[in-house]
């Protein structure tokens, strides 16, 4: 089983990952990681952090002369932010000390996990519960996952995603971006990543990106939020990842845990989910055809999964993104200190996150496909791996195909 643990408060010292369960073997450096790094950061709508923080990322442990060891791998990244500022943060996140003297934080921001953190943990301040709910998480997040990406493109199998929506400017119908994406994939979802990452917004619409830009600017002029939707789009999936006969090895099902597990994600998507709830079952499910002794679908309304399994056409998952909490205009809160009702107060934010949190998307993407790639073809190296994985998809296709004749 492939997994990984991170830590790091947004303003310590750094965050901190280990990735463990990966085969020896596969191709790895810094820079490979930093690449999705960069990517994380891009998006108008971002907030003044982005100007201070330049992930980089340092392996420790678990990789020698560019590939990795089978042991577990360490990374660090450090939080600008903090070295930056040290007059400041080094002493509001103090490992040891009283804490005596340290400004307390005590408006909870409705739809930040404030209050519920505070509640929870017994905190009378806010400070630790910002500090770890905060997305900079996701910095260590796509950092460890980049690693399973690494594995999967080993075996042709690419992960991109696109913007679709930002608050009101979206596509009105899945024909305005479908055929696009379709010509895009045809060489792998690596290049639809890459054309998603030419728009400050990525959207693959030019027009749809000039207009995502000024709804975010008048939106910023107005002290409000945006949130939006993306799709990820993984191509080169074998058939028969994941499994229905038991809950938790649904691949589906764990798609959804790894769209919702990132911060301000509400809803999840696969492939036409939401329209095929008001559709006849005629026009939703997915004709089968066989060529060249090799099953195939006409079309992909279930986004390559049956069953929690992968049917080997291209998975197709949507990520529906809140509006961020921190608004410029203040909203009703209640101090926690004295009980009274206060407005909430502002501290630097994003106004939308919705391109940052595609290409987080992909990552976790990637994290559940190279645990389910591993489960059916696993071994202890590249090599091994690659033996199995040989021998096992000729069986999936042409020889499933036979057997079923
Ligand atoms: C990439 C990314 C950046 C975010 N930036 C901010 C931000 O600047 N300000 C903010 O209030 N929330 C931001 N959020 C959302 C909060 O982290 C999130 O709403 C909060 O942790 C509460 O979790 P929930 O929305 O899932 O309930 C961001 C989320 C992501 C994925
Ligand atoms: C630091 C990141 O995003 C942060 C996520 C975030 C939140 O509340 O989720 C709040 C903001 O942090 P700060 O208070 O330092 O401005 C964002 O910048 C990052 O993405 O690396």
């Amino acid at each position: 089983m492939l997994r990984y643990l991170t830590a790091g408060e947004s303003h310590g010292e750094a965050l901190i990952g280990i990735v463990e369960g990966m085969p020896a073997g596969v191709p790895l450096t810094a820079e490979v990681i930093n690449e999705q790094l960069a990517r994380r950061w891009q998006g108008y709508g971002r907030g003044g952090r982005a100007k201070i923080e330049q992930d980089r990322v340092h392996i420790y442990s678990g990789v020698r002369f560019s590939k990795t060891i089978g042991s577990p791998i360490a990374l660090r990244i450090d939080n600008a932010a903090y070295h930056r500022d040290r007059a400041h943060w080094p002493e509001v996140m103090a490992v040891e000390g009283t804490g005596e003297g340290i400004e307390k934080i005590t408006l909870p921001r409705p739809g930040h996990a404030d209050l519920v953190g505070a509640q929870k943990y017994g905190f009378d301040d806010l400070r630790p519960v910002i500090d770890r709910a905060s997305a900079r998480e996701t910095a260590m997040r796509v950092a460890c996952c980049t690693i399973a990406r690494q594995l999967l493109r080993q075996f042709g199998i690419q992960i991109g995603s696109h913007v679709l929506r930002i608050g009101q400017v979206g596509y009105e119908r899945p024909e305005d971006w479908q055929a696009r994406v379709e010509a895009l994939i045809a060489e792998g979802a690596e290049a639809l990543a890459r054309a998603a990452d030419q728009s400050p917004v990525r959207m693959l619409d030019p027009e749809l990106t000039e207009r995502a830009i000024a709804h975010i600017q008048e939106t910023k002029k107005q002290g409000d939020s945006l949130g939006g939707v993306y799709e990820v789009v993984v191509t080169g999936v074998p058939p028969g990842l994941g499994s229905y006969v038991h809950w938790d090895r649904r691949l589906d099902g764990q798609l959804a845990q790894a769209i919702l597990s990132i911060q301000g994600q509400k809803a999840v998507e696969i492939g036409d989910g939401i329209a095929a709830a008001s559709l006849p079952g005629s026009q939703v499910h997915d004709p089968i055809t066989k060529e060249n002794g090799v099953f195939r679908r006409r079309s992909n309304h279930a986004g390559g999964l049956e069953g929690g399994v992968t049917t080997g056409m291209p998975i197709i998952v949507r990520g529906y993104m809140k509006p961020i909490p921190t608004l410029i205009k203040p909203l009703e809160t209640v101090d926690i200190a004295t009980g009274e009702a206060q407005p909430t107060r502002y501290e630097r934010s994003d106004v939308t996150s919705v391109p940052a949190a595609s290409v987080v998307a992909e990552a976790t993407v990637a994290f559940v496909i190279a645990n389910a790639f591993l489960e059916k073809f696993g071994g202890d190296s590249l090599e091994e791996i690659r033996r199995r994985y040989e021998a096992e998809i000729g069986q999936l296709s042409t020889g499933l195909a036979s057997k079923l004749e």
